[in-house]
């Protein structure tokens, strides 16, 4: 079947990126990204493509050049679905916070929602594509919905997880490790799964398109985001280590990143990981596993997330610590707010975790971050539901310039490692803020050496 029409429900952090490289790379498919909100369909469509609602490099120039021609962005969910041979549902799976599950599994309800909608809508035969990462067998459930409820229409459900990491989403797309596809091992299933490999191989080269059924491909996505994880949570653990006993996480990091087994990325140790999928991701997995009664499964899996917590709250601990025990009244200047660099994007940040924890403690938090917003960090601070929103107001205050946020502060803490943040004048920021001058570095992205030569008492992170 050769697809010509497209749809992507929902145009958030996966759908917009991903659909807009599909429309750049595919000019003879039509491209639609629908979703209910309506603002951000609004951003999308918005003039000035600067001002599309995701900041992630690259992006703006990519949905200038396809909006309009094959990529469409549109509120008209029905519609665009009607039309497309093949539909990819890419809406969000958070944690759930209510019911059986609360706090750990996947909330599906928007994905029972979509499936629903298809199955009321589709007149004609389509393949469904699950874009979003669910729990293993979810595709089960979609099909059930489609077949039971739909007008007697074929569905052939695809699982196509998306292994794009924010502020490098466009390169990532461009250039994918691998894509993954799984589908049922029938004769339409096989059709399906081709439709989707062709789509892709407009751009990715045929050895990089890696084809399963549709659980191992469903569980593949979990697995890598627990692995990913686990790296991480593995050393920030040696980080403590590495502060009690003279090493430094930096160098143990390289020594051990030198092993070809253990290969050198995702080995910086930090403030501990943020972003929306890891911790909702393996949280899922240690519910499936537990589902299944596999406990001991279910644990090994759980202290990523236990360890990385720790980490979180170790570093605000140092804080209070090395401030005398008390940073009532002081003001502590973050500088990053978002998760990781080269995105606007703040979900599950540190950040967050950091700034509730001082504020416990009555600090005053003042933030600069290029491309987050005191909206967001204020919402992100309710979300929490640790105090009223009056009381986060009064002790937040965000600042459009760095040097002003840290005029007066008795500590920096970087939470983000923007590059420009290496690049600031670290003598006049110095002369500006209360002696003794602390800098917590949660990213290890500053030049220690050079600032303790400016006389700023440095704390890095494993050193
Ligand atoms: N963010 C990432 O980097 C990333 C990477 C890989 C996979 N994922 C996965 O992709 C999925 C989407 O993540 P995201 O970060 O893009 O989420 P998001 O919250 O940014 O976007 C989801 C969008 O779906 C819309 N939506 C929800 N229900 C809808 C419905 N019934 N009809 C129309 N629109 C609807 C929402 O309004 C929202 O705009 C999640 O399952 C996530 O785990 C995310
Ligand atoms: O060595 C490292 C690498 C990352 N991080 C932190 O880990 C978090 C996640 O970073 P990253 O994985 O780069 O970004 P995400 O956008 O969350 O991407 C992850 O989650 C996506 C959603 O499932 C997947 O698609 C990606 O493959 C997976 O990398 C961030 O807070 C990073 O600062 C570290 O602390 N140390």
């Amino acid at each position: 079947m050769k697809i010509t029409k497209i749809c992507c429900i929902g145009a958030g952090y996966v759908g917009g990126p991903t659909m807009a490289v599909i429309a750049q790379k595919c000019p003879h498919i039509q491209v639609t990204v629908v979703d209910l909100n309506e603002q951000r369909i609004a951003d999308w469509n918005d003039p000035n493509p600067e001002n599309i609602p995701i900041y992630e490099p690259g992006l703006s120039e990519i949905v200038a050049e396809a909006r309009g021609r094959n990529l469409f962005f549109s509120t008209d969910v029905d519609k665009a679905i009607d039309e497309a041979q093949m539909i990819f549902i890419s809406v969000n799976t958070p944690t759930k916070t209510y019911g059986k599950g609360k706090g750990m599994a996947a909330d599906l309800k928007y994905i029972e929602l979509c499936a629903r909608q298809i199955a009321r809508v589709a007149k004609q035969n389509k393949i469904v594509v699950e874009k979003s990462t669910l729990p293993v067998r979810t595709a089960e459930a979609i099909k059930s919905i489609l077949d039971n409820t739909g007008n007697g229409v074929q569905f052939q459900i695809l699982s196509n997880p998306e292994f794009l990491a924010e502020g490098t989403a466009v390169t990532d797309l461009l250039n994918p490790d691998r894509i993954l596809i799984g589908g049922d091992t029938t004769e339409e299933g096989e059709e399906a799964i081709n439709a989707l490999v062709d789509v892709y191989s407009n751009w990715v080269s045929r050895d990089r398109i890696l084809t399963t059924n549709v659980w191992s491909s469903e569980l593949s996505k979990l697995t890598a985001n627990a692995f990913l994880a686990q790296r991480i949570s593995s050393i920030n653990a040696m980080s403590e280590l590495c502060e009690k006993t003279g090493a430094d996480v930096n160098e143990v990091a390289r020594a051990i990143g030198m092993d070809s087994r253990i290969g050198p990325k995702f080995l910086k140790a930090s403030v501990g990981f943020g972003g929306s999928c890891f911790q909702k991701d393996i949280l899922n997995l240690v519910y499936i596993a537990k589902s299944y009664g596999l406990n001991e499964v279910a644990d090994y899996w759980e202290q990523v997330i236990i360890m990385n917590d720790h980490q979180k709250r170790r570093f605000s601990n140092k804080i209070v610590q090395t401030l005398y025990n008390t940073v009532a009244d002081k003001k502590i200047t973050f500088l990053g707010w978002a998760f990781k660099k080269d995105t606007n994007d703040t979900r599950e940040s540190a950040a967050i975790y950091v700034a509730d924890d001082l504020i416990n403690e009555q600090a005053k938090i003042s933030v600069f971050d290029p491309k987050v917003s005191k909206n967001k960090m204020l919402n992100d601070l309710d979300y929490l539901e640790t105090r009223i929103s009056q009381e986060n107001i009064d002790a937040l205050s965000v600042f459009e310039n760095a040097y002003e946020a840290c005029k007066g502060a008795h500590a920096i803490a970087i939470l983000t490692e923007w590059d420009e943040f290496t690049t600031y004048d670290w003598k006049k920021i110095y002369d500006s803020m209360h002696k003794p001058a602390f800098v917590f570095d949660g990213r290890n992205i500053l030049n220690a050496k050079q600032l303790e030569s400016i006389g700023f008492v440095y704390n890095g992170i494993g050193s």
